[in-house]
C-alpha cells in the first residue's frame, strides 16, 4: 500500500540563506525572528507583521535557536524545537514563509570573530545574569536583518531589555530597518506566554505567578496613586519575598526600575525621575529561568499602561 500522502506545508520552509535570495519580495516585508517553540505571543507577533506589511507585503517568520547567545550550563540543548508544528502556527497567523536555518548556514564557519558589542546597556540586568547574552543576541539579529532584508522587525515588549537594545542598535548602526515592539501576551492568571513555561511542573507554575503578580503590585502601587520609585519597588518586594517561602520556592535573581531606553535604575527619591519606566523581574523555579516586565509611567498619579 502507498504511504500516505505528508500533509502539504502551510508555507514555504526555507532552509538556506540561497533560498531565502530566491523567495520573490512582494511590497512591504515584516520579519519576526523566533527561537521556536511558538505560542500565542509569537502569533500576536505575527498578526501584528500581517498588519503592519499589509495585503500587498510579506511576512517572513524565522526559526533559529541561536547557540552564541546562550551561556555554559544555560538550556541551549534542552530548548524546545518543534519546527513543524512553529510552521503551522507561523502560517496560520498570517506569515508567508518560514525561513529555518541550521546553525551550519548561519554560522558556515563556526563561532563568529567579529560581533556585534551590547555596549553598557548589555551588561545591565539580563547582561549581568548571562554575560555575553546581548551580545550574541545582537549579532544573530543583525545577521538575521541582513538575510531577511526587511522593511520592518518586530519584537516583543516581554524582552524589553532586548527590544531596547535592537531599537540601540539599529539607530547607532544606521540598519535601515523599522523596529517595533508588541505588547505581551499573558495567561487569564497573568503568566507571560514564554516557550520556557513549557520546562515548567504545576506546581512550578503556581510558584512562577508571583513574577507577574508582583509586576502588577508595582503597577498598581503606582495606579492608587502617590507611589514613588520606592513604593513601587516595595510592592513588588512583598510579593517576591512570599513567593521565596512557597514550594518549590521563587528564587529572584532581579527586580528593577528602569528607563526604558537605557535600563538604568531610576533613582528612589521622589520626583527626581518623571515618565515612563520600566518594572523589571528575573526569577528561578526549579531549573526554570524567567523574566518578566511592565511598563509604568512615574511622576504622574494615576498613569499606566
Ligand atoms: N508573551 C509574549 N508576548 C509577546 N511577545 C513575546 C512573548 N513571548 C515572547 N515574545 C517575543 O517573541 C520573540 C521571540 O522570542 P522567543 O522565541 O525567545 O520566545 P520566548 O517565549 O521569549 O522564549 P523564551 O522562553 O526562550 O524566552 C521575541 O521578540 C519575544 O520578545
Ligand atoms: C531575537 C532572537 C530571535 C535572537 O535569537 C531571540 O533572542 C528571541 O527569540 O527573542
Ligand atoms: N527570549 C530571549 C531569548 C533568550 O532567552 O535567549
Amino acid at each position: 500500500m502507498p504511504a500516505p500522502a505528508a500533509e502539504p506545508t502551510p508555507v514555504p520552509v526555507l532552509r538556506t540563506a540561497a533560498e531565502l535570495r530566491a523567495l520573490p519580495r512582494r511590497g512591504r516585508r515584516a520579519v519576526v525572528m523566533t527561537m521556536g517553540a511558538l505560542h500565542e505571543g509569537h502569533a500576536a507577533l505575527v498578526r501584528a507583521a500581517r498588519q503592519r506589511a499589509g495585503a500587498g507585503g510579506q511576512v517572513v517568520v524565522t526559526v533559529f535557536v541561536n547557540p552564541l547567545q546562550f551561556g555554559a550550563g544555560e538550556d541551549l540543548d534542552r530548548y524546545p524545537r518543534t519546527l513543524d508544528a512553529d510552521v503551522v502556527v507561523a502560517a496560520g497567523a498570517g506569515a508567508d514563509a518560514v525561513f529555518a536555518p541550521p546553525v551550519a548556514e548561519v554560522y558556515p564557519g563556526g563561532e563568529p570573530e567579529v560581533r556585534i558589542s551590547a555596549g553598557p546597556m548589555g551588561e545591565r540586568l539580563e547582561g549581568a545574569s548571562r554575560p555575553g547574552h546581548f551580545d550574541g543576541m545582537l549579532t544573530v539579529v543583525a545577521k538575521l536583518l541582513h538575510l531577511t532584508a526587511p522593511d520592518l522587525a518586530l519584537y516583543g515588549e516581554k524582552d524589553a531589555q532586548q527590544l531596547a537594545l535592537i531599537t540601540r542598535m539599529v539607530r547607532d548602526l544606521n540598519f535601515p530597518v523599522e523596529v517595533e515592539g508588541v505588547p505581551t501576551v499573558r495567561e487569564p492568571d497573568g503568566l507571560a506566554l514564554s516557550s520556557r513555561n513549557r520546562y515548567l511542573s504545576e506546581a512550578e507554575r503556581t510558584t512562577a505567578l508571583a513574577l507577574s503578580r508582583a509586576l502588577f503590585a508595582g503597577r498598581d502601587a503606582v495606579a492608587a496613586g502617590g507611589a514613588g520609585p520606592r513604593e513601587v519597588r516595595q510592592a513588588a518586594e512583598a510579593v517576591l519575598a512570599q513567593a521565596r517561602r512557597a514550594r518549590p520556592p521563587l528564587v529572584p535573581d532581579y527586580l528593577a526600575l528602569v528607563d526604558p531606553a537605557h535600563f538604568t535604575e531610576v533613582p528612589a527619591e521622589p520626583g527626581a525621575y518623571e515618565g515612563e519606566a520600566v518594572l523589571a523581574v528575573a526569577a528561578r523555579v526549579g531549573t526554570t529561568r524567567l523574566i518578566d516586565n511592565v511598563r509604568l509611567r512615574l511622576g504622574r498619579p494615576g498613569g499606566v499602561r
